[in-house]
């Protein structure tokens, strides 16, 4: 009976498999961390100590399946394998002590066939070595070697059971490869490689013997990938025929007509150069070297180089370009040591600096040439650099907004909740402050101190940035002894920006620029700077009187009169057209963009909206042109001429020539042709100038419209106006006149009633020769005494920086911190670093 029942026990069906706890692990891990999450653990109570409870297998052989050593395991010496072992894993020693077995770091079985171990075909495999080019399988890559012309036929279609199996090698190995499935029995392959990878590598492919023709070769390997395409510049000299004649090297295969050429990165530069033939041992990448590598890439860049446009254009060039029709073109500039050195701070150390200093030393020419490199610098995100003037006539003059306009503040009376409340509904002004990297601000001078804040204190809040202005970098400049801000009736002094409680922490650097460019005349320049820093000698004072005297010039050009105000301009401009013979012609300017905010956006134009002339007019030229003929060139209108007619007396008189009687005998003779031939020719007929130009020399130019836009800093135009770049130049505005250089001034001081307007008005001038100065007085020149303050601080600080005397500062006088430093000790200048932490903790 016991027999039975032991009987019956045996052979008893199985139980069931015991199923997941599913509630208690519904995404059970399938990495074999133990369930406790313990990895000591797991590996503690899975040790394949005992064979029964080896995780892996139930058998003995299964604690050893990979033995003998996998085939596809590199091979190692097995005599030294132990102590290797044992050497290798003496580091670990706090994880094995974890673990409480020496030799956890030892060789775990992998493989997952139970019965690899026995499988014979497991021994008897051939091993499989890894060749160099096992993993270069991207077909697109163009590698500096050159396949062999005849390639392996595609391989049939694999037939049902057999392994596929595409082999690359031309000559079919003569091997014992069993293409048999696979089975249990049989080891799975290392990698899912090709099974040309289980032969050893066959030699390295054999730079191609030198072909007869280029046509000759069939190149397989074109046709068969996709390949990466080469900048223009690459394909450029591919296509240089001769070049491709003269390879020395067979190093590329031209591919058939229709096909993309290809073109070899290592090998471009070579064909199109006779003298440099390709290293015939160096035709595979990795036979290259890295100094030959090196060597390629320099002649590929010396290549590049020489097909530069050149930049800079010499003045027979630009003549040549624009003939005697002005066109206004780009003149290039070097800027001064000190110029570059804030250029370099601000556009390559992305610093905060405010840069100022006298007239006339190239603020405005510094502050286009920062915004050139600026744009450059972020070109892909134009957005990031705002450019902005605190008047509109400034904004326009280096392409940019008014800093109202950019802040969406409208007028910027309110308190500043109220005014980000009003940004925030307004989503273009939004995104104008949140997009800002760098902020351009022209004519600070003019920048109210209250405005300043508030916009410091907006852009921190729309940002939600307690850094100065949010992280913005700005970019100042001005003159704050020039014009100050437009008064406010309810306050009862000027505040000016640098009065401002965030001007301090805002500024990183404060430069003042020294090299006076205007004036060539030292002893002049002198004078006025004197006179911009309030000290008015006796002897400055009788330099001035002694220039009241009228002015006499042979070009028949009187001086340009300033004045504060725009109706004595307009009144002293039409007075002196009026008395001119003839009839006046009209130039009507053409406006363009969305008309409800056109006109608002044009009207602080420079290019006046229609401007009459008249035979004899004395006019200024308001754009660049070219290096003579700049803004601010005095001419006088000779003649008027449709573009051919011009053309006509050029030919006739040269540039040199006056004589413009036949002008009108030139035009009814292209009228009478053009009629003849039916054409349609331009006939509107420009105004033709002579100019005085900087160099003192006269050019006759037949002035056409130039374009002037507001754009946004992304590029969008959202006004134009085409317009002559001329305005009636009898008589002008100080506050037009404000940024201008000037070869012929006329001031009348008894005129001027604002801080600030003398100075302007007299530093135009660019000699003692060209200024007449009428009333005098010393107590007009005076410039404002917190103006005088704030410019004695920085000279101070820096002459005490560089233990100089204060008269000779030269660049960076005031960094942040260094000039708190010393102002504090003399004068009451609050630090706000404190206050501006605690505002950025808070925000
Ligand atoms: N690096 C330079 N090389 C030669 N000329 C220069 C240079 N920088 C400026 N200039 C010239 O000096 C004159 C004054 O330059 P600019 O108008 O930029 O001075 P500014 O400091 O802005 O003057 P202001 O304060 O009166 O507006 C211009 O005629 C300009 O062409």
């Amino acid at each position: 009976m016991l027999g039975r029942a032991k009987q019956n026990y045996a052979a008893r069906p199985a139980p069931p498999p015991v199923k997941p706890d599913l509630k208690k692990d519904p995404f059970p891990s399938s990495s074999p961390s133990y369930r406790d999450g313990s990895i000591a653990d797991f590996t503690k109570k899975n040790r394949p100590t005992n064979p029964s409870t080896a995780r892996f297998g139930s058998s003995k052989a299964d604690l050893h399946p990979l033995k003998p050593r996998s085939d596809n395991a590199a091979p190692r010496p097995s005599s030294t394998n132990t102590s290797s072992v044992t050497s290798y894993v003496k580091p670990t020693q706090g994880f094995s002590s974890l673990y409480s077995q020496s030799d956890s770091f030892k060789e775990e079985p992998v493989s997952v066939s139970s019965s690899a171990a026995n499988s014979t075909t497991a021994k008897t495999a051939a091993p499989v070595y890894i060749a160099e080019d096992d993993f270069s399988d991207d077909e697109a890559l163009e590698l500096d070697y050159e396949c062999p012309a005849s390639l392996p036929v595609a391989p049939a279609e694999p037939k049902a059971g057999k392994t596929p199996c595409i082999s690359l090698l031309d000559s079919p190995p003569a091997r014992n490869f069993d293409p048999s499935p696979m089975s249990s029995s049989r080891p799975i392959p290392w990698t899912s490689s090709p099974l040309e990878h289980h032969y050893p590598p066959r030699p390295m492919a054999q730079p191609p013997p030198k072909r007869a023709s280029t046509d000759d070769v069939k190149p397989a390997v074109v046709t068969a990938a996709k390949k990466r395409k080469m900048p223009d510049g690459w394909s450029k000299s591919v296509k240089d025929e001769d070049a491709f004649q003269r390879e020395p090297t067979a190093r590329r295969t031209r591919p058939p007509k229709d096909e993309p050429e290809v073109v070899d990165l290592f090998a471009t530069h070579s064909f199109s150069s006779t003298s440099t033939p390709a290293p015939k041992s160096k035709n595979v990448p990795w036979d290259t070297t890295y100094s030959a590598m090196k060597e390629k890439k320099k002649q590929l860049k010396n290549q590049s180089k020489k097909t530069e446009v050149p930049t800079e254009y010499s003045m027979e060039d630009i003549r040549a370009a624009t003939g005697g029709h002005a066109k206004a073109t780009h003149t290039a500039m070097s800027l001064s040591a000190e110029q570059e050195h804030v250029k370099r701070l601000v556009v390559e150390e992305g610093q905060s600096v405010f840069f100022t200093g006298p007239a006339g030393t190239g603020k405005s020419v510094l502050m286009r040439a920062i915004i050139e490199a600026l744009k450059k610098k972020w070109a892909r995100d134009p957005e990031r650099v705002s450019i902005t003037a605190s008047t509109g006539l400034a904004a326009c003059n280096i392409g940019g907004m008014t800093l109202h306009s950019f802040a969406g503040i409208g007028l910027g009376k309110e308190e500043v909740p109220d005014l980000v409340r009003k940004i925030r509904r307004n989503p273009k002004a939004k995104n104008r402050w949140l997009r800002t990297k760098v902020l351009i601000v022209d004519e600070v001078s003019m920048v109210d101190g209250d405005l300043f804040d508030k916009l410091a204190n907006i852009a921190r809040t729309i940002r939600n940035n307690g850094r100065p202005w949010g992280g913005i970098q700005l970019v100042i400049t001005g003159d704050f002894f020039q014009l100050p801000p437009v008064p406010d009736r309810n306050k009862r002094d000027t505040k000016f920006a640098f009065d401002a409680a965030t001007w301090t922490t805002s500024i990183d650097h404060t430069i003042g620029l020294t090299q006076v460019f205007r004036q060539r005349d030292h002893d002049f320049a002198n004078i006025l700077n004197e006179m911009r820093m309030g000290r008015v000698s006796e002897q400055t004072v009788q330099t001035f009187r002694a220039l009241s005297r009228p002015l006499h010039f042979d070009d028949g050009l009187t001086a340009t009169e300033l004045f504060p105000t725009r109706q004595e301009v307009e009144r002293s401009n039409e007075m002196r057209l009026r008395n001119l013979p003839g009839n006046g012609v009209h130039f009507a300017a053409s406006d363009s963009g969305d008309p409800a905010i056109r006109d608002r956006l044009l009207e602080n134009m420079m290019a006046p909206k229609s401007i009459e002339l008249k035979k004899g007019a004395q006019v200024m030229c308001i754009k660049n042109m070219d290096e003579t003929l700049v803004n601010g060139s005095l001419g006088i209108v000779k003649s008027f001429m449709c573009e051919a007619a011009f053309d006509r007396y050029r030919e006739k008189e040269g540039d040199e020539g006056d004589d413009l009687g036949d002008a009108a005998l030139a035009k009814s003779k292209i009228r009478s042709f053009t009629k003849d031939l039916n054409l349609t020719k331009d006939l509107t007929e420009w105004p033709v100038v002579q100019f005085t130009c900087s160099d003192g020399s006269h050019r006759i130019m037949l002035i056409q419209q130039e374009e002037w836009k507001v754009e946004l800093p992304n590029g969008e135009v959202q006004a134009k106006r085409a317009a002559l770049p001329l305005i009636l130049a009898w008589a002008l505005s100080i506050h037009k006149a404000q940024g201008q250089t000037l070869e012929r001034v006329k001031v009348d001081l008894g005129k001027v009633f604002e801080k600030g307007q003398a100075y302007v008005a007299l530093s135009r001038a660019t000699t003692k020769e060209g200024l007449q100065v009428l009333r005098f007085d010393k107590s007009k020149v005076m410039a404002h005494p917190r103006v005088i303050q704030f410019y004695n601080q920085l000279y101070s600080a820096e002459a005490a920086v560089k233990k100089k005397p204060a008269a000779n500062t030269v660049a960076d006088f005031a960094k942040k911190g260094r000039l708190q430093s010393f102002v504090r000790k003399g004068v009451d200048v609050i630090d706000l670093d404190d206050e501006e932490e605690a505002m950025a903790a808070y925000g």
